[in-house]
């Protein structure tokens, strides 16, 4: 039986309205694919907390978790992801840092869909594009 594990992925913007894309590097699972910045949600933490401690780890930055944006379930070959899009706003005046990322850029809502996506987060990034 595949596993399932449940991934928070941030949906972070910034003030000129554009959203943090984050380029897995070839070295990762999924690599060379777009995503929302994140990881795994450990068996002890909620979502909130997860996403919070995931971009500290992953861009070394300072967020709050604001609300649930999207949650879709993705059937991968070897895995199950059910992925959570949460919306966060960067505070304490913290920027993205990149570190295990190939590359981080923020897109402008009409540009989202030029990137490609992770499968799973194909339906946040869809929702994302059409609001406005
Ligand atoms: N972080 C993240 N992972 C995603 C997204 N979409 C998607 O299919 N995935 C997949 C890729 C990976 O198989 C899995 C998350 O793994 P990860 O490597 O980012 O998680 P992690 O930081 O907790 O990893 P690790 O410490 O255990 O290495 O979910 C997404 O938007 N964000």
């Amino acid at each position: 039986m595949k596993k399932t594990i449940q991934v928070v992925g941030a949906i972070l913007e910034n003030q000129n309205n554009e959203i943090l894309c984050a380029l897995r590097s070839p070295s990762m699972s999924m690599g060379n694919l777009w995503e929302f910045p994140g990881g795994k949600v450990e068996k002890y933490e909620d979502l909130k907390e997860a996403i919070v401690r995931e971009i500290k780890e992953e861009l070394n930055c300072d967020i709050k978790a604001l609300e649930i944006f999207n949650h879709n379930v993705h059937e991968y070959e070897n895995i199950i992801v059910n992925l959570i899009t949460v919306r966060c706003e960067l505070i304490n005046d913290s920027h993205p840092i990149k570190s295990e990322h190939a590359a981080l850029i923020w897109l402008k809502r009409p540009c989202l869909c030029s990137l490609k996506w992770a499968p799973a987060d194909i339906p946040a990034m869809e929702a994302l594009a059409k609001e406005l």
